[in-house]
């Protein structure tokens, strides 16, 4: 609360000096992080809207309410902010006590508690620290961490185990065995139980094999001019003004209409939905894109450049979350167009809820920051859950790249991911390279492991965000020789509920989204 808004409605409010705590400053129980008046006048405005309820209809207490039920969460969840059942969590997993916080995570389960989505991004992300560089696990109890935060954040777990593959093996990547327990069959102590890698179709025909022409020197018939036609740097931070800082610069490159030229409507063969089995949410749409668009997305960004993606500071696993190189690229209306009238009939038409009920908000498009990944051998992206984003874009009148777009009378943020696949079987070797779910399975300390194969011109969608339908995943890594392209980015809704300008519980973005990348993905 800034002091120069402290008692603007004094007129309104009965004096109550004498109730008022004021610990001196220098008392042992005086906080360093709050200041003894705004304290005061924190109190005073309690106090007087328990009086007049009747206030606390008012807009402007909006955004009060929501605090306040926050706080009322931190509270209800254990001893207090310090002690809270979610820092210990936190605490234990950064340092590397996962038995210490399975027996948290445990407690938190059994009391039904429901930490927000930023926490459980971060533990996911220290529970997968101790994995190798190939993605191996090195400790099971970890994987067991991940196990219980999926229980928690509430991920329904999977019936249909028909198709379950029994994965041998003592200890392997998460990206083509089964993951722990001894030698043979699946025992009391495996904590992944893989399927057989699924497709959304099986015939592969007239996809175009982009990395074979890059390995050929034939991906550009003459070598491409620069600037490369049609696209030009909308938006460049250094290195070190990244939040959270980077190892490596950050360009985002716009389109201008036409720069990809779409096939005619009449000669594409129509979208088609099929659902990812056993995976709640999730769906590929294929045919969305033609080989031959996919193949000219990926020579802009051959052309233009790959740029490297690696946090600064942070703990090893933050620095190496992410293997793939990326083209960050501000897409124009016609290609957003096709885009979003392709998928259009197959999305959710509202929202999913949030944890804490808002949600419902209409779909509405696609967030045009799209950021195109290169994956080689080896690279992968760790298991993650998705954070949510605003709509970036241009400002209309002075052309200025805005990381949130959307005016505030009509907030949009995502609520589901778009992985558009640019090539498939022919460049990424058999089983590798799929996008990973991992859910609960009906055992404690077991989860299923759905691999989704890439297929060209596919997109995959599923939920992402606050919500109770968020997904688990990972860009498993590829395979000996390959390399993987894809884009990634999201579906936007009206932020219905969510405030003025933000869901209450997305990730790494500043209020009014405009300064953070956000992490998490
Ligand atoms: O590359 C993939 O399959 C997954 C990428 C991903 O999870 C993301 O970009 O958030
Ligand atoms: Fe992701």
């Amino acid at each position: 609360m800034g002091k120069n808004n402290k008692r603007k409605r004094t007129a309104a409010i009965p004096a109550q000096p004498a109730k008022l705590p004021t610990p001196p400053s220098d008392s042992p129980s005086s906080t360093t992080l709050i200041e003894s008046e705004d304290l005061e006048c924190t109190i005073n405005v309690l106090e007087t809207l328990c009086e007049f309820p009747d206030e606390l209809s008012e807009k402007e207490m909006k955004v009060l309410k929501r605090k306040v039920h926050e706080l009322y969460r931190v509270m209800a969840d254990g001893s207090g902010l310090g002690n809270s059942l979610t820092s210990k969590i936190s605490t234990a997993l950064s340092d590397y006590r996962f038995t210490d916080a399975l027996i948290y995570l445990f407690e938190m389960y059994t009391r039904k508690l429901h930490p927000k989505l930023g926490a459980l991004q971060r533990w996911v992300r220290e529970c997968d620290a101790t994995s190798g560089a190939d993605g191996s696990p090195g400790d099971l109890e970890a994987l067991k961490c991940l196990d219980m935060i999926l229980r928690i954040a509430n991920m329904s777990h999977t019936s249909d185990v028909s198709d379950e593959r029994k994965v041998l093996g003592t200890k392997g990547s998460l990206n083509d065995k089964k993951i722990g327990g001894g030698g043979g069959g699946m025992d009391d102590n495996d904590v992944v139980r893989r399927k057989q890698v699924w497709k959304a179709r099986e015939n592969t025909q007239g996809e175009i094999r982009i990395w074979e022409k890059i390995k050929n020197g034939t991906l550009f018939d003459t070598p491409p001019t620069l600037p490369f036609p049609n696209f030009l740097p909308v938006h460049h931070v250094r290195a070190a003004e990244r939040k959270p800082p980077n190892l490596y610069d950050s360009t985002v490159y716009g389109s201008s209409p036409g720069a990809i030229s779409l096939l005619e409507t009449s000669q594409r063969t129509k979208p088609s939905k099929v659902d990812v089995p056993g995976v709640p949410g999730a769906f590929v749409v294929l045919d969305v894109f033609t080989p031959e668009e996919c193949l000219q997305i990926v020579k802009a960004a051959e052309a233009i450049g790959w740029e490297k993606d690696e946090a600064a500071g942070g703990s090893a696993i933050n620095k190496t979350s992410i293997l793939a190189k990326n083209f960050v690229w501000l897409s124009d209306s016609s290609f957003l167009d096709h885009f979003y009238s392709s998928i259009l009939p197959f999305v959710p038409a509202t929202a999913p809820l949030s944890v804490d009920g808002n949600g419902g908000g209409k779909v509405r498009g696609i967030n045009a920051r799209f950021r195109v990944y290169q994956y080689t051998e080896n690279q992968l992206y760790r298991p993650h859950i998705d954070g949510a984003w605003p709509a970036a874009g241009l400002d209309p009148t002075t052309g200025e790249y805005l990381h949130d777009s959307s005016p505030p009378e009509d907030p949009l943020w995502s609520r589901y991911t778009l992985l558009v696949y640019l090539n498939g079987e022919g460049d990424i070797p058999k089983d590798t390279g799929c996008t990973t779910f991992f859910l609960p399975s009906d055992r404690i300390g077991l989860m299923e492991a759905t691999s989704v194969r890439p297929i060209q011109g596919a997109v995959l969608c599923f939920p992402h965000g606050d919500t109770t339908g968020s997904l688990l995943h990972e860009g498993s890594a590829v395979g000996s020789g390959g390399v993987k392209y894809v884009i990634r980015t999201d579906l936007l809704y009206e932020a219905k509920g969510f405030g003025q300008f933000k869901p209450p519980a997305s990730v790494g973005v500043k209020q009014g989204g405009k300064e953070e990348e956000g992490i998490g993905g």
